[in-house]
């Protein structure tokens, strides 16, 4: 890769993605802005954001003077991320489509397009993450108006580009970024890494950019906007019913709509009960979705899990992990959740055995176990199987006791 003059910044409306436009329009940059359209139903109240979101995108791209085009990933997000949500749900699994998203669309078929289609040296968009190849030197300065190093050379280095954690870890976004691939990182610059969400603000009220900064921020799944969970999935996978059934005694408590309606951690709605109840197993065989009592049930803790073949952002393993097969880093599931110390085990297939130091809540197949080394992201695999719970193993002591104490009773007195 060459000298980059030539960027497409992926805008959603957002603040972040108009204020990094900005910063690589400051740089010297030539900068294309691109709103991307990747589902286009209405919600329950017959609302749609898309179209306001590409007004507000095309608003900031007019003020700043830069080209504007919008693309439609309709077709590959239906096809690739919302199709394999389905597959996942009707497996028992919770999936991730916003790490999907990036995986599929954003760093694949956009990243093409922009580079491709569009003739750009690289793509941008505005999370918060750095890589390797960022130069913090730029990065201090953007927020004046005065450009800096103009058209450099980023992208001559071959070794791996590796995903850092930017500086507001607030506000980090490389949990999402966990599965994109080596080629899509190397030809991506995040503009706001070496800032915090308070400066792009700043940044945005000093460029009257006011209709981007009264935006609320995009919480959780876009395409199901306000919507109650169960509705939005019934009306894509037939209804299962079934039994919610009491972990402890095997009680029915209660019928559920289908598995793929509840995941593992949520409160089970169960009329006529004091205390909450929480999901902590399903059985996609027979439909049951087992429930415990209090939110921190020990059959909700577990800190063994296998994922699938595990994607490196290096594309290789760390070479630690290659010579000895183990290695001790931190995991989360969960964007944002505390990092947890880990060991990690290296299969023959790729796949990863974590074992935590510390049981962790409602680890959930689907999800994406994502790895750290320092603010290093390592990359993620999805989550197949769990190791036993804390619940599974204290009855496993139970039974052993219980056994142990019947064979004393059984044994003879030895004959005197
Ligand atoms: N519809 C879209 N069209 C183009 N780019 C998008 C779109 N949605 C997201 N992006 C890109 O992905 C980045 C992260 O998006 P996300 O919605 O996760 O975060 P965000 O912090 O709300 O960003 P923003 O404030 O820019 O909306 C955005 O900054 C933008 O570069």
């Amino acid at each position: 890769m060459g000298l980059v003059r030539h960027v497409v910044c992926a805008m959603s409306g957002g603040v972040d993605s108009c204020v990094a436009a900005l910063i690589l329009k400051r740089r010297g940059y030539s900068v294309t802005g691109v709103f991307m359209k990747n589902w286009d139903s209405l919600d329950e109240k017959g609302l749609c954001t898309t179209e306001k979101d590409c007004e507000d995108a095309y608003r900031v791209c007019q003020a700043l003077d830069i080209p504007f085009h919008q693309v439609s990933y309709v077709k590959e997000y239906w096809n690739e991320v919302f199709s394999n949500l389905l597959l996942e749900y009707e497996k028992g699994g919770t999936p991730n489509p916003d790490i999907l998203c990036n995986k599929y669309i954003k760093f694949n078929h956009f990243h093409k397009y922009a580079i491709n289609s569009l003739g750009a040296d690289a793509m941008a968009t505005g999370h918060y993450a750095r890589s390797s190849q960022e130069d913090e030197d730029v990065f201090q300065q953007t927020h004046t108006a005065r450009p800096t190093t103009l058209f450099r050379d980023r992208f001559e280095i071959r070794r791996p580009v590796r995903l850092y954690q930017g500086a507001d870890l607030l506000k980090d976004q490389t949990f999402f970024l966990s599965q994109i691939s080596q080629d899509a990182l190397r030809q991506t610059m995040f503009p706001l890494a070496g800032l915090t969400k308070e400066f792009v603000k700043k940044i945005a009220a000093e460029a009257g950019f006011y209709h981007v900064l009264k935006k609320k921020e995009s919480m959780g799944i876009c395409f199901i906007g306000e919507r109650d969970f169960e509705n939005f999935i019934l009306e894509y996978l037939e209804p299962k019913p079934g039994n919610l059934v009491s972990i402890e005694d095997g009680t029915v408590m209660g019928t559920h709509k289908g598995w793929f309606t509840l995941t593992l951690g949520q409160r089970a709605r169960i009329g006529g009960q004091r205390d909450a109840w929480f999901v902590v197993d399903k059985d996609i065989n027979t439909g049951d979705v087992f429930v415990a009592p209090t939110t921190n049930h020990p059959a909700l803790f577990c800190d063994t899990m296998q994922t699938d073949r595990f994607h490196w952002i290096t594309v290789d393993p760390p070479p630690e992990l290659a010579r000895t097969q183990m290695m001790e880093c931190h995991f989360r599931f969960i964007h944002q959740m505390p990092l947890v110390p880990c060991t990690v085990t290296l299969n023959l297939d790729g796949s990863l055995w974590i074992t935590l130091s510390q049981p962790v809540r409602a680890l959930t197949p689907g999800q994406f176990a994502v790895l750290y080394r320092g603010n290093e992201c390592l990359g993620s695999g999805k989550i197949i199987q769990l190791g036993p719970t804390e619940y599974t193993l204290m009855r496993g002591r139970e039974q052993l006791t219980a056994g142990a104490q019947h064979r004393e009773q059984m044994t003879p007195e030895p004959a005197s």
